[in-house]
């Protein structure tokens, strides 16, 4: 494995080692988004494209979903419902296996749910949604079971990281292909359902084709991707996509925003605040306004919609925790990208397996137990918008963007997985029920991750950035200016546009989803 320095990086004006001149479709219309310096193809999809779906899948009879975690509850409905709307017969089957504790409520919400190895084997396409560290040992027997011709689709580049890592590959004679949604299952359904009414809502997803055998492996990737609702599809590879997922959930999306309430939450205590007042000015100020504020209006609103006492205040934040978190973004990313993670997480897999490891509880501590008295008498419009959060926070999503640029992401897949993904997809489960119910509803993947690096974050900002803060240490006025005149604002602003405006907010009626740690 190649660490990340050796790698071969893209600029972010040369395209990737995806086709510079993008995708073409003989079904989906393309559409050339301008995202900063570069151009990107994209399809914006939306329940008017159902229509398509049959030629989209052609020659698929049988889709078999392997799993019942977060994704495939959520995409097997979408897909049935999408396949049914356009009148096709392709059959939607979900596969478990033995003694599986997911088959009561699989066969409470489907109707055909069967042996996980008996799906594989009659499946055209098998949707492998089962854990990334199962997939690593159940690989080569998967393959193996699939029929001739069949299409493994994924949902994650892991599988790839990993057999990259021992030196092993796809079977050359299937195709091999990913949709994979840049948030979390439950919000890949609700969305879905909202898009029923605002055509085009949803959760943007990336997708690859990393082998193309029958010449239809693009057509049925996008068609997979329309049929579980994405307002937009733009395209990866499976090396991006895992390194820009595992460590994207690992930073801002989860363990840095954790690390960020946590931290801020004790200080805020020091400082003379009461504990209910310390979680409106953390958590209450991230999930309540500020990503809010982003989801709507971008990043930089944020910062520009501020009084020059507050900006002060901001640009304090922002400078003394810019630095600290970049460094653990890009270790992180290193991490990630040379495959030491992707080991880390099939370890952790082990263990858990074998007794000798367990994915532990995150919201029995003061910080949650607090938060739920501050929610359950919660006023909309007395949370606060605490500048110091919001520098911090923002200074860690910016430096999160940065390290992604530099590594070659596309500006799609960099603003889907650090900003877009946060603020619509897993911030509203943290402000409806706390930091479990957000990071315990994504994957054993990122269940594992953040919990790994979220006191990474903690730590460095608590001693190298607040020290910094209280010890006087100047504004960096280059900091600020990069970071008011960045090119991402008008990028975020283009993404923006690609999705309608929803509000994802969850309420008792309409979350149903339970935190299963699996
Ligand atoms: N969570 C998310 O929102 C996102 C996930 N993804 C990707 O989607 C895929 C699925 O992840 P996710 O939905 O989060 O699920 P999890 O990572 O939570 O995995 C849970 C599922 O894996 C199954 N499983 C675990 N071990 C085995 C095994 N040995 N044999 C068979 N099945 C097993 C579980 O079965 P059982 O039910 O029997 O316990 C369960 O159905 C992954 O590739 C992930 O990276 C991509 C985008 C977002
Ligand atoms: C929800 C999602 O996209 C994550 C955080 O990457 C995951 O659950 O793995
Ligand atoms: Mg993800
Ligand atoms: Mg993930």
């Amino acid at each position: 494995f190649a660490p990340a320095a050796f790698a071969p990086r893209r600029t972010a004006t040369t395209a990737t080692s995806l086709n510079a001149d993008g995708f073409t479709s003989k079904i989906f219309k393309t559409q050339q988004v301008t995202l900063a310096e570069t151009t990107e193809t994209i399809v914006k999809g939306g329940r008017d494209l159902f229509p398509l779906l049959p030629a989209a899948f052609e020659g698929i009879k049988k889709v078999g979903v392997i799993g019942w975690g977060s994704q495939a509850p959520a995409q097997a409905q979408n897909m049935k419902e999408s396949l049914a709307a356009a009148g096709s017969d392709i059959t939607v089957s979900i596969g478990l296996r033995a003694g599986s504790s997911s088959m009561a409520e699989a066969k409470a919400q489907f109707d055909d749910v069967r042996d996980m190895w008996e799906v594989i084997k009659e499946s055209d396409l098998v949707m492998l949604l089962i854990s990334d560290a199962a997939q690593s040992k159940l690989y080569k027997e998967i393959f193996a079971a699939m029929k001739p011709g069949a299409t493994l689709g994924l949902s994650h580049g892991f599988l790839l990281g990993y057999l990259d890592s021992i030196g092993e590959a796809f079977p050359e004679d299937m195709d091999v292909i990913l949709v994979a949604p840049k948030g979390m299952g439950p919000s890949v359904r609700r969305l879905y359902e909202q898009g029923k009414e605002v055509n085009g809502a949803g959760i943007n997803s990336s997708f690859a084709v990393h082998q193309d055998k029958s010449g239809k492996a693009t057509e049925l990737a996008l068609g997979w991707g329309v049929a579980v609702g994405a307002p937009f599809l733009f395209q990866t590879t499976l090396r991006d996509e895992y390194k820009s997922d595992i460590y994207g959930e690992r930073g801002i999306l989860l363990g840095a925003v954790h690390a960020i309430v946590e931290g801020l939450y004790r200080r805020y205590q020091r400082q003379g605040m009461s504990p209910e007042d310390a979680f409106l000015n953390s958590a209450e100020s991230i999930t309540g306004m500020i990503t809010k504020k982003i989801s709507t209006r971008g990043i930089k609103a944020v910062y520009d919609d501020m009084s020059p006492a507050d900006k002060e205040v901001f640009e304090t934040a922002y400078s003394a925790s810019y630095g600290p978190s970049k460094e653990i973004l890009q270790e992180c990313y290193d991490e990630v990208a040379c495959g030491n993670e992707i080991r880390s997480v099939i370890m952790q897999g082990d263990r858990v397996n074998s007794g000798k490891g367990f994915i532990g509880k995150i919201d029995g501590t003061d910080t949650w137990k607090v938060g739920e008295k501050v929610r359950a008498s919660r006023d909309d419009d007395a949370i606060p918008l605490n500048p110091f959060t919001a520098g911090v926070y923002v200074a860690t999503m910016m430096a999160q963007i940065d390290v992604l640029l530099e590594g070659g992401h596309s500006y799609s897949e960099v603003i889907n997985e650090s900003v877009i993904e946060a603020v619509d997809s897993l911030a509203p489960y943290m402000h409806y029920r706390g930091v479990a119910f957000m990071v315990d509803n994504c994957s054993f993947t990122a269940k594992w991750g953040s919990r790994k690096w979220a006191p990474r974050f903690d730590y460095i900002l608590d001693q190298l950035a607040y020290t910094a803060v209280d010890n006087g240490v100047p504004v960096n006025k280059e900091k600020i200016a990069e970071f008011t005149g960045h090119r991402v604002h008008q990028a975020v602003e283009e993404c923006c546009k690609l999705r309608p405006p929803v509000d994802i907010s969850c309420t008792a009626e309409t979350t149903t989803k339970e935190i299963v740690i699996k």
